[in-house]
C-alpha cells in the first residue's frame, strides 16, 4: 500500500479540531440581470437569468467583452445592475448592504489582487475585521486558512506580497478569499497571471479544496481546458452574457449545442476529456524509495539485490528528489550528488489524466511522482496505466459514436419502412400503398 499523507494529517482533516465546520455553498439565483454601463448603447449584460446549485463550481467561458466579469461582479455588486435580481440562499441581496454581503461572498482576482503595504497577515484578516471578528478570532483565523491553502503560518504571515512567488501570492489570494467563511466563492481569472505549471498546481489544490469545503463557487476563465478541468458544470457565454450551453463538461464535450459552442471547445475533443479523470480515480502504486539520509550501502543494496532496478530517492520532507537507476550506481562513487535524474514534475491526486501524462513526458521517467498537499510522496503512476486509461476513453467516445450512428440508421431505416407502408402521415413518397403506376 502506497503511503497516504505525511505527519498524520491528510487533506480531509486540515482544520483543527476545535474550528467551527466551515460554512458550506447556498446557491445563487440570477433573475433578469442586465446591465447597462452609462454612455454605451446597448446592455453589457442582457437580461441573464440562471441558476447555480449549493456546492457547485460554475464556470464561465466565453470570448473577450461578452460580459462575463460583469456578470460575477455583479453578484457581490461590485458592479450594481441595471435592473434584475440576485438571490443567495433565501436572500434577496440585491438591495443589501455591501458590507454585509462580503459575508456571503468571497472574491478572488488575477494577480491575487493583495495590497503591497500590508503583510501576508493583514491581507487575509481584512475581511474577518471589517465585519467586527474579535482580534484573536481573526488571528487563528489566518494561521488556519493559511494552512488550508498549504502555506505554513510561521513562516508566511508575516511577509509582504512581494516577498512570494506568483503561486504563493495567488494562494494567500483564495485564503484571503475565504477567510470570512462565505459560502460563495467568486473567482475572477485567478490563476491568469501564472506560468502553466503553477496553474496547474493551483487548480489541483483548488480542486482539494472544493472536496473540503462545498462552497459554491462562480469562476471567470478564458481557458476552456481549465473549465473542463474545475468545473461541475460550465456556462459557455456568447455577446451580452446570453447563455449558449450551461451543462457539464461531459455534455458539452461530447454534445455541444450548436456551433457557437464547437467553436469554443476547439479541436481535439476527446484529448481534452482527458482532463476529465483524476490521478486518484487511476491506480496509484507504490515504488521503492529511499531516503537521502539513508546510508549510501543500503541504497546500493536495495538496487543491486532487490527485485528493483530503480528506486525513488526522497529528500528529508520524504519529497521526490531523484529517480535513482542500477546503472547509475557506478558513476555514484561515495555520493550521490552526481547520481540519478532530478524528478523535474510530480502531481496530487488530484490532477487531471492530462496533467499526468505531461509530468510523465516532461520527467522522461516513464512514471510520475504522486505528492500530498506538502509535497511529500504519496506514490507513483505509469506511463502504462496512463496509456491505458487514455485508450479505454478514446475506445469509449468511439463506441458512443457508433452507437449514435446505428440509432440515426434505425430511425431512418424505420421511416423509410412507414413511408414505404404509407402510415408516415404524408401519404408515402409514391402516394400511398401499391403506389401508382
Ligand atoms: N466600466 C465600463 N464602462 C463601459 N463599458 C464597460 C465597462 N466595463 C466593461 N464594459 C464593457 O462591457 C462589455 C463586457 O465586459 P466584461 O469585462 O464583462 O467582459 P468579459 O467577458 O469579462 O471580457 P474579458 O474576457 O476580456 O475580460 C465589454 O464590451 C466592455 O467593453
Amino acid at each position: 500500500m502506497p503511503e497516504t499523507y505525511g505527519n498524520g494529517s491528510t487533506a480531509e482533516t486540515t482544520a483543527p479540531a476545535a474550528a467551527k465546520p466551515a460554512a458550506a455553498g447556498a446557491g445563487i439565483r440570477l433573475e433578469n440581470l442586465t446591465k447597462v454601463y452609462p454612455g454605451t448603447a446597448g446592455p453589457a449584460v442582457d437580461n441573464v437569468s440562471m441558476e447555480i446549485r449549493a456546492g457547485e463550481t460554475v464556470i464561465f467561458v466565453g470570448p473577450s467583452g461578452c460580459g462575463k466579469s460583469t456578470t460575477l461582479k455583479m453578484i457581490n455588486r461590485l458592479i450594481e445592475p441595471t435592473s434584475g435580481r440576485i438571490r443567495i440562499g433565501d436572500e434577496d441581496v440585491t438591495d443589501i448592504d455591501p458590507v454585509k454581503l462580503r459575508r456571503k461572498v468571497g472574491y478572488a482576482i488575477q494577480a491575487s489582487g493583495l495590497f503591497p503595504h500590508m503583510t501576508v497577515a493583514q491581507n487575509i484578516a481584512l475581511v474577518p475585521k471589517m465585519i467586527g471578528w474579535s482580534a484573536a478570532r481573526t488571528r487563528s483565523r489566518v494561521e488556519e486558512m493559511l494552512d488550508l491553502v498549504g502555506l505554513d503560518p510561521g513562516e508566511f504571515h508575516g511577509r509582504y506580497p512581494r516577498q512570494l512567488s506568483g503561486g504563493q501570492q495567488q494562494r494567500v489570494g483564495v485564503a484571503r478569499a475565504l477567510a470570512a467563511d462565505p459560502p460563495v466563492l467568486l473567482m475572477d481569472e485567478p490563476f491568469g497571471a501564472v506560468d502553466p505549471i503553477t496553474r496547474d498546481h493551483l487548480q489541483d489544490e483548488l480542486i482539494r479544496l472544493q472536496h473540503e469545503l462545498h462552497k459554491t463557487i462562480v469562476f471567470v476563465t478564458h481557458d476552456f481546458d481549465e473549465a473542463i478541468k474545475l468545473g461541475d458544470r460550465i456556462a459557455v457565454l456568447r455577446e451580452r452574457s446570453h447563455i449558449a450551453q450551461f451543462d457539464t463538461p461531459e455534455a458539452i464535450l461530447t454534445n455541444p449545442a450548436d456551433d457557437f459552442v464547437s467553436g469554443f471547445v476547439g479541436a481535439g475533443a476527446a484529448l481534452k476529456r482527458l482532463n476529465l479523470t483524476r490521478v486518484r480515480d487511476v491506480g496509484v502504486v507504490d515504488f521503492p524509495t529511499a531516503r537521502i539520509d539513508d546510508p549510501l550501502q543500503s541504497i546500493f543494496d536495495l538496487l543491486r539485490d532487490g527485485a528493483t532496478n530503480e528506486v525513488l530517492l526522497l529528500d528529508r520532507h520524504r519529497r521526490p528528489y531523484k529517480w535513482l537507476r542500477r546503472g547509475d550506481l557506478s558513476r555514484a562513487k561515495q555520493s550521490l550528488a552526481r547520481a540519478g535524474t532530478l524528478v523535474a514534475d510530480t502531481v496530487t491526486r488530484d490532477a487531471t489524466l492530462r496533467d499526468a501524462l505531461e509530468a510523465v513526458l516532461t520527467d522522461n521517467a516513464g512514471r510520475v511522482a504522486v505528492t500530498g498537499r506538502r509535497g511529500e510522496y504519496i506514490g507513483v503512476v505509469d506511463m502504462e496505466t496512463l496509456m491505458n486509461n487514455v485508450h479505454e476513453l478514446l475506445e469509449a467516445d468511439r463506441l458512443d459514436a457508433m452507437e449514435h450512428q446505428h440509432e440515426l440508421q434505425l430511425q431512418r431505416a424505420h421511416r423509410t419502412l412507414l413511408a414505404q407502408e404509407g402510415l408516415d402521415g404524408a401519404g408515402g413518397p409514391e402516394g400511398g400503398p401499391g403506389g401508382r403506376a
